[in-house]
């Protein structure tokens, strides 16, 4: 099992002053898992009080691409272990490919619901489950069909000194958003998960209305 014990000292600021700092590094700590021991970083949004969390392992701010995984927050299938979405076998993925390359980084983004917030995400569920799709269920609630904003994810990988990804995604939108917020995106590495019975209508919306890469839908 990796450690993060011997990784280097911790986040490193860029020092220019004329980043968007959307977040503030509150307090760093050992997270031991199953796969590797993590350090994790809190880090809090002053303007809406929302926090988040990164998992870092090894030497990351070398200057080196690094091995990171940008999640946004699924409670249903990241904790509930439901299989009506693929987060929770991509969450498990990242954290063991991260592991096994014994350097990288997991942004976990408080934006549950591509940002339309739980109770919200119950409501387009409740849509789905009478016939809509993922993106006909945000727009019948009055949302776009990903509300999710990158500045913050930026913020916090320049927090962690680190400039340049390999990133494991298979959302294009998802890369050109952070290289628009300044970070590099070195190379995609593809995050495809096996599809479940449950989930794979909602794959195949992700592929065909959201443009996301799945091979085979
Ligand atoms: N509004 C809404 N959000 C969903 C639904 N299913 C999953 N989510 C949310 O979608 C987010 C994950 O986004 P995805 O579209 O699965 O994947 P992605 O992060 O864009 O792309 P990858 O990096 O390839 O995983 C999480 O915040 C989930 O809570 C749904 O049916 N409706
Ligand atoms: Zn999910």
């Amino acid at each position: 099992m990796h450690t993060a014990d011997t990784q280097s000292a911790g986040p490193v600021a860029s020092g220019d002053e004329t980043d968007q700092r959307n977040t503030r590094l509150v307090a760093s700590c050992r997270l031991p898992t199953p796969w590797a021991t993590f350090r994790m970083h809190g880090f809090e949004e002053p303007a809406t009080g929302r926090e988040h969390v990164a998992l870092t392992l090894g030497t990351i701010a070398d200057g080196k691409p690094v091995l990171t995984r940008v999640h946004s927050e699924c409670l249903t299938g990241d904790a509930l272990f439901s299989r009506r979405c693929d987060c929770g076998p991509q969450l498990e993925a990242a954290l063991a490919a991260i592991a096994a390359e014994g350097r990288g980084v997991l942004l976990y983004l408080r934006q549950e619901g591509r940002g339309i917030g739980l109770l919200n995400k119950v409501r387009a569920y409740a849509l789905q489950d009478e016939g809509a799709d993922t993106v006909e269920a945000n727009h019948l609630l009055g949302f776009d069909a990903d509300t999710r904003d990158y500045a913050v994810a930026a913020s916090m990988l320049r927090e962690l000194g680190i400039a340049s990804l390999r990133l494991m995604t298979n959302n294009p939108r998802k890369v050109d958003a952070l290289e628009q917020y300044g970070i590099a995106v070195a190379e995609r590495v593809p995050h495809v998960i096996e599809p479940n019975p449950h989930n794979a209508n909602y794959l195949r919306t992700k592929a065909q209305r959201l443009g996301h890469l799945l091979a085979g839908h």
